[in-house]
């Protein structure tokens, strides 16, 4: 499931690049309403509509930005969260690097619902260790005043579930949207030094392979 992340990191050595910068795939997964494409449009295009249609199926766009000294272009598939739409967005989770986990702080079974998301991410993107992945919680539409689950509950779940970060958002006064997605890039930056190290450890076992036998190409 992490295949296009190692790709990029085996492309930057084989070029020899200085400075290093990755494609990174993350996903925008909760239920319909909750304001996934709002917090996208607001992170690319710093625009907000208060009468954006559902979405149908998935859409994505490219955000470049620099975290810790690392360039990195995010692209950010927006999928349909309504129930009918299921199997018009499963398809596009597998290579997904990173998944925010979203739902609306004034609709508790939005809530309840992040399990569910959860497991069918994990199920439908290959996840081994769905504990072990880059998931980030996102708590939309700070700016209502109706709200309906507390940050308590919502941090005890991300305790109990793998310690996932947790944010509170507002994708329509734009409060915490940035951080949101940076700490994503984070999260599956530290991931990918790991799997660096592993490629690393790769080539050198194949250099001296080959070094012991006679070369034919
Ligand atoms: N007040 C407030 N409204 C928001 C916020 N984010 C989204 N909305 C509104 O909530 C409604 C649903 O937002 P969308 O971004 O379309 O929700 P979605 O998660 O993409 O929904 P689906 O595409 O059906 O999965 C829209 O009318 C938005 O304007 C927010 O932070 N605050
Ligand atoms: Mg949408």
């Amino acid at each position: 499931f992490r295949l296009g992340c190692f790709q990029a990191a085996h492309g930057e050595q084989i070029a020899g690049m200085t400075s290093k910068s990755a494609l990174l795939k993350v996903i925008l997964l909760g239920d319909g309403g909750v304001g996934k494409s709002s917090l996208m449009n607001r992170y690319v295009a710093n625009k907000f509509d208060s009468h954006l249609f559902h979405t149908i199926g998935v859409e994505f766009l490219n955000k470049e930005l620099e975290v810790d000294g690392h360039h990195v272009t995010l692209q950010i598939w927006d999928t349909a969260g309504q129930e009918r739409f299921r199997s018009l967005r499963t398809p596009f989770y597998r290579g997904s690097d990173c998944c925010l986990l979203t739902f609306s702080l004034d609709d508790s079974q939005s809530f309840h619902n992040l399990a569910n998301w959860k497991k069918e991410f994990s199920y439908y993107a290959d996840v081994k260790d769905p504990d072990g992945f880059p998931f980030v919680v996102l708590g939309n539409k700070l700016d209502v005043p109706e709200r309906q689950v507390s940050g308590e509950d919502v941090r005890k779940w991300c305790r109990e579930n793998g310690g996932h970060p947790y944010f509170e958002t507002s994708a329509k006064d734009a409060t915490n949207v940035a951080s949101a997605f940076e700490e994503a890039v984070r999260r599956t930056l530290a991931l990918d030094d790991r799997a660096d190290h592993l490629i690393h450890t790769d080539t050198v076992d194949l250099q001296r392979k080959t070094a012991h036998e006679p070369s034919c190409c």
